[in-house]
């Protein structure tokens, strides 16, 4: 029988803990409802791709950003947002399994660092984490369907050899969401940032930003391409620059507020109005801004 929260105080020992039970049965009957919907949900996706639809993974990373927002909006009580957040993780990354299976590549950058952490507490305990041993081959993984997603460490500035590089308008993956999104591990992997690449449509979680690679000629100092950037676009950050084989021309990677899924053309426009005639541009990403640790807490 559900008690009032003033007659909590009331209560024995066996009597609170009958009331903890009645709520784990509530709780445990609306995880069976909420699986046999997200088993609806994956046969729906089945019938778009038998009826010719691309998307051979479940994932759906603006649609969970657009929950976890919620949720934390609307909590009270001294339960923590994080932990609240980690109970839906476990749950969507279980239910998603049942939709399609479901691998995580892993791969370390230069200095050796990975993203098991904010791996494994985003795709929760289930889901199989490969880690490969270079962020090429995790990214084929992605590209040849052996893995669903990806989680690649955040690029550092002036690394060799950039994972980043390897997107572009001719693989179907893309960087679709940041991690953490909503909490960070506590201990190991507590610094670690990461992206999560997947070979899925961008789609908009309300609040995202979206990444570009330019190419750039070489002539054009890095401080020159930083300043003309952030002119021309604002909000803008450089994540990544490298040089390409030929060495006439570097890429950059350009992480932008907003959502501007197949709209390259406005940061083309953005850059040349700045005099630097970028000779390709691709948008190569674009994920759900994560929530803000004074909002967690
Ligand atoms: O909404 C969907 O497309 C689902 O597959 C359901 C669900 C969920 O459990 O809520 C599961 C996986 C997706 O990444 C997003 C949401």
């Amino acid at each position: 029988m559900a008690q009032s929260d003033e007659n909590l105080a009331n209560l024995d020992l066996n009597g609170l803990r009958a009331e903890i039970d009645d709520i784990d049965q509530a709780l445990q009957s609306l995880i069976i409802r909420r699986t046999k919907v997200v088993q609806a949900v994956g046969a729906y996706k089945d019938r778009v791709i038998a009826a010719g639809g691309k998307v051979k993974v479940p994932y759906r990373p603006a649609r969970e950003a657009r929950i976890m927002r919620t949720l934390v909006d609307r909590h009270n009580g001294a339960f923590p947002k994080t932990a609240l957040i980690q109970i839906w993780r476990e749950m969507i990354a279980a239910g998603t399994r049942l939709e399609a299976p479901y691998t995580v590549a892993l791969c370390r950058n230069a200095d050796g660092v990975d993203c098991w952490e904010l791996a494994r507490l985003n795709f929760g305990c289930l889901n199989e984490i490969v880690e490969f041993d270079t962020p090429r081959e995790a990214f084929y993984a992605l590209e040849e369907g052996r893995a669903a997603v990806g989680v690649f460490p955040k690029p550092e500035l002036g690394e060799a050899q950039p994972w980043w590089t390897l997107l572009s308008d001719d693989s179907p993956v893309r960087i679709v969401s940041k991690l953490p999104f909503g909490g960070r591990p506590v201990g190991r992997g507590e610094q670690t940032e990461g992206f999560v690449l997947a070979a899925i449509e961008l789609e908009e979680s309300g609040d995202d930003r979206t990444l570009f690679i330019v190419s750039l000629p070489n002539e054009i100092s890095m401080d020159t391409a930083r300043k003309k950037i952030a002119n021309g676009i604002d909000g803008s950050a450089i994540l990544g620059f490298s040089a390409d084989e030929t060495g006439d021309r570097r890429f950059v990677l350009v992480d932008v507020p907003g959502f501007f899924c197949n709209r390259a053309e406005v940061f083309q426009r953005a850059l040349t109005d700045q005099g630097l005639d970028p000779e390709d541009l691709s948008v190569v990403g674009a994920y759900g801004v994560p929530i803000p640790e004074d909002a967690l807490s």
